[in-house]
């Protein structure tokens, strides 16, 4: 396993004097740590994949560098990284028994059988697929012949990196959460350097340590789940992280206050003055705005609906021509269709221009 850095990593499909605006990857600088486990996140467009294949070798960068271990890896060939790969539809051999496919990056590298066999049988056991060993594995469904292709991505410890492209795409549902917490074991277990990709945020935020959220072509935000549930460092990503996601209102910000339709929001932090040309908006989570019963000091809204999510109850709620979603209070039922809103401000941030806007304590 290694740590991958990427210096200046950019790619354009259209020539590499196309303006820096069109790029599928703009210019990316960032280092991931040796054994760790990372979900690249975004949307379909965003550019998961071309980063990926960047990595694997399958793209040439328009600019920049990849390193594993300090070492420029940029030049190489794919069979020369020292990586693995899982992509969304099983690659196995179905005329080899389930073994024969675990054990054949083993074997295509010269390794000694008792260490072949001692490895298949642990892959084999952690993606519960002992039982299918001897069996070939054209007979099996698309889902184990998918374990199949986990397991050979897994079975080499010497890989550089793990990469995985959607590998649950195929799963069937049930067994699909199953084996996205078993990946996560299995990254404790193997202590690999593994890169997934994805666009569902369920995924990402159960296997990864670190999760790399993909907007158009940037990586706009790189941390924890927590981090990013959190402290979301731009607006796209309090909206795609979350469910549902944060509410982003426009507001007047200023020192410590944050003005919606001339009502004043308290801050935690001091703003100060804010550039006057940017886009001020305050960014809060569903979970950190309550509906009570309307009152003066609160920000008036029209409730529209109340979504029951068993355990918890969301306001979808209008304050002018601004939709959010607010909690209804244990305890709290909702009569009429107006509410005040009433803040939590700890949790309220302010974004100028999309991006987190860091105040003063
Ligand atoms: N080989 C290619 N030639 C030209 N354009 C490409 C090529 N591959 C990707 N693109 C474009 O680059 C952008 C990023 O695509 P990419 O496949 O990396 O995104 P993604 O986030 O992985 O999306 P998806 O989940 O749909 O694959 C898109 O606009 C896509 O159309």
């Amino acid at each position: 396993m290694a740590r991958i850095d990427l210096v200046d990593l950019a790619q354009s499909y259209n020539g590499n004097d196309a303006p820096l605006e069109s790029f599928a990857l703009k210019p990316v600088t960032m280092t991931w740590r040796q054994g760790g486990a990372y979900a690249l996140l975004g949307p379909s467009g965003c550019g998961k994949t071309t980063l990926l294949n960047l990595i694997s070798g399958i793209v040439t960068p328009s600019r920049g560098q990849i390193l594993f271990d300090g070492k420029d890896i940029t030049p190489l060939s794919t069979q020369k990284r020292n990586i693995a790969q899982v992509f969304q539809f099983p690659v196995i051999y179905d005329t080899m028994t389930v073994g024969e496919n675990l054990a054949f990056p083993l074997k295509n590298r010269g390794i000694a059988k008792a260490e072949v066999d001692a490895r298949v049988k642990q892959i084999a056991g952690l993606l519960d697929l002992t039982p299918y060993l001897n069996r070939k594995a054209t007979r099996l469904t698309a889902d184990a012949k998918q374990k199949i292709s986990l397991g050979r991505g897994l079975v080499r410890s010497d890989v550089a990196a793990v990469l995985f492209d959607e590998p649950l795409t195929v799963i069937d549902p049930e067994l699909k959460w199953q084996l996205r917490s078993k990946l996560k074991a299995l990254h404790r277990e193997l202590d690999l350097t593994m890169i997934y990709v994805t666009h569902d945020q369920t995924e990402a935020l159960t296997f990864a340590d670190t999760v790399v959220v993909m907007h158009d072509g940037r990586v706009v935000q790189s941390g924890t789940p927590a981090e990013l549930f959190d402290k979301p460092a731009h607006t796209f990503v309090g909206y795609f992280i979350g469910s549902p996601g944060m509410n982003i209102v426009p507001a007047e910000v200023s020192g410590h206050e944050a003005r919606i339709d001339g009502h004043v929001i308290g801050l935690h932090r001091n703003y100060g003055v804010l550039p006057k040309a940017a886009k001020i908006e305050i960014g809060v989570r569903p979970e950190f705005v309550d509906v009570a019963p309307p009152a003066s000091g609160l920000l008036s809204a029209t409730i529209e609906r109340i979504d029951d999510l068993g355990r918890i109850q969301f306001a979808r709620v209008r304050v002018g021509n601004t939709k959010l979603a607010a909690r209804v209070p244990p305890g709290f039922s909702v009569s009429g269709d107006t509410a005040g809103l009433v803040f939590n401000p700890a949790y309220v941030h302010v974004y100028a221009d999309s991006h987190l806007v860091e105040g003063v304590a």
